[in-house]
């Protein structure tokens, strides 16, 4: 039997781009369970616009693959939650529907791009939110608001019905206020689908309970240098000393591969953008445009018109990175740091179980702060080679700094979440 209710909360941090008006669930793990849904997470009858005014009105026909399993479960979707356009950002600032605040500290940006699914999460609006993770989309909120998000590997998670900015690194991740909620959703999602060509057959999660005790932990001196506030690494410094007194065993290392990791990682994403974001052009997808211009010029116009800056900015560094005589110079040769980045990966996972280190180089930037692009490219640096390597990485609150939430990640090998949610549990409950 379906229940119904209606959602009166108010939403001061404008976490939701939308909130449904009749909300309804069903019996399931997750009965009546509030989640908020990241939108560029496809939901059937419900708009969905990425965060951008070039989708503004758009009503997908089908649910995303995790959606069906989220009402299967019996979850109450409460609405969709803002984001940067197109997931483009870490502030949740490039949203074209006015950026979403930190409900630690209003003044301050929440991260992002999944920016409005932490600030759901953490002010109370909903207890479970979805996010999505291309270049740390997922972790980077989860650490400026103080909850925890998983970026499960590679395949885990059926991308059928998410819609598309980089392909070959995103991955749809659980959010929530703690451990076991986040390995709640992250069991409800995880799984088969045929429908994704890249989704895995990997058995479902098995039940988290805490285990660090035994566990090698690689500590890469690259996690705390250069660009990492000092604050910060103390904080998460200080959290690793707690995983060693829970019986886990400590391996200072290195990740050479870090130096091009940014570079391999942006060249990479936006160059996918460019071809992903083609359909946007008024007639398949997008605003339709007054067809008395010549069609290039029509579809010119409406591009410029419904994209914002950031998302035209790497359209075109995308399209231009693709072009014919560049493509040696540039993508391919992010193609070859990408794979510097998984053998460093590969090198390490042999010795140790878990990698960790800050989630962000800083805590949460002031609204306005990260202005210049560069900038905000910037602090994903710790976040991306998870990405570029298609491993999972989860981000668990550890305390402050400056007064604000810091993030310890931990890394895991492919298909290990159910390990680094473990330890992340460990961590959180301390106790071995
Ligand atoms: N989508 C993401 O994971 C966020 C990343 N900062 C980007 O702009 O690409």
């Amino acid at each position: 039997m379906e229940k119904t209710f209606t959602f009166d909360r108010p939403d001061p941090c404008n976490a939701f781009i939308k909130i449904c008006e009749n909300i309804t669930y069903g019996e399931g793990p997750l009965s009546g369970i509030s989640v908020g849904i990241k939108d560029n997470i496809s939901t059937s009858g419900i708009e969905t616009t990425c965060g951008s005014h070039i989708l503004q009105g758009y009503i997908p026909p089908y649910n995303a693959h995790v959606v069906t399993l989220l009402r299967s479960a019996g979850a109450a979707i409460v609405g969709k939650t803002n984001m940067d356009e197109f997931g483009m950002g870490t502030t949740t600032e490039t949203s074209s529907f006015g950026p979403t605040k930190n409900p630690v500290d209003p003044t301050r940006a929440p991260g992002g791009s999944s920016g409005g699914s932490a600030a759901a999460v953490r002010s109370g609006l909903v207890r479970l939110a979805l996010g999505t993770d291309t270049g740390g989309s997922v972790r980077c909120p989860a650490s400026f608001c103080g909850i925890v998000g998983l970026k499960p590997t590679y395949g885990r998670v059926s991308r059928y019905g998410l819609i598309a900015y980089a392909n070959s690194m995103e991955q749809i991740g659980p959010m929530a206020a703690n451990v076991r909620d986040c390995a709640l959703l992250y069991s409800v999602i995880a799984g088969y689908d045929p429908r994704d060509g890249t989704s895995v057959d990997k058995p479902a999660p098995a039940p988290v309970s805490p285990v660090i005790a035994g566990k090698k932990i690689g500590v890469p001196a690259e996690y705390f240098g250069e660009g990492v506030d000092p604050a910060v690494a103390e904080t998460v410094t200080e959290a690793i000393e707690k995983l060693a007194d829970l019986g886990a065993e400590i391996v200072p290392c290195t990740m050479p591969s870090m130096k091009y990791a940014l570079a391999a990682y942006y060249v990479t994403s936006m160059s996918e953008a460019s071809s992903n974001l083609g359909r946007y052009d008024g007639v398949r997808y997008g605003m339709a445009p007054e067809m008395v211009q010549p069609w290039h010029e029509a579809f010119s116009a409406i591009r410029r018109s419904g994209f914002g800056e950031e998302v035209r900015r790497r359209i075109l560094l995308g399209s231009f990175a693709l072009s014919a005589g560049y493509q040696g110079k540039y993508y391919a040769k992010a193609q070859a740091a990408r794979q510097m980045v998984r053998d460093d990966f590969a090198r390490l996972f042999a010795e140790v179980d878990i990698i960790a280190g800050p989630t962000m180089p800083t805590v949460a930037f002031r609204l306005g702060e990260a202005a210049d692009p560069l900038s905000m490219y910037l602090a994903d640096i710790l976040t991306v080679p998870a990405n570029l390597a298609g491993i999972p990485a989860i981000s668990v609150p550890c305390g402050e700094a400056h007064d604000l939430p810091v993030g310890l990640q931990l890394m895991g090998r492919h298909f290990a979440e159910d390990e680094i949610l473990s330890a992340a549990l460990a961590y959180e409950e301390g106790s071995a």
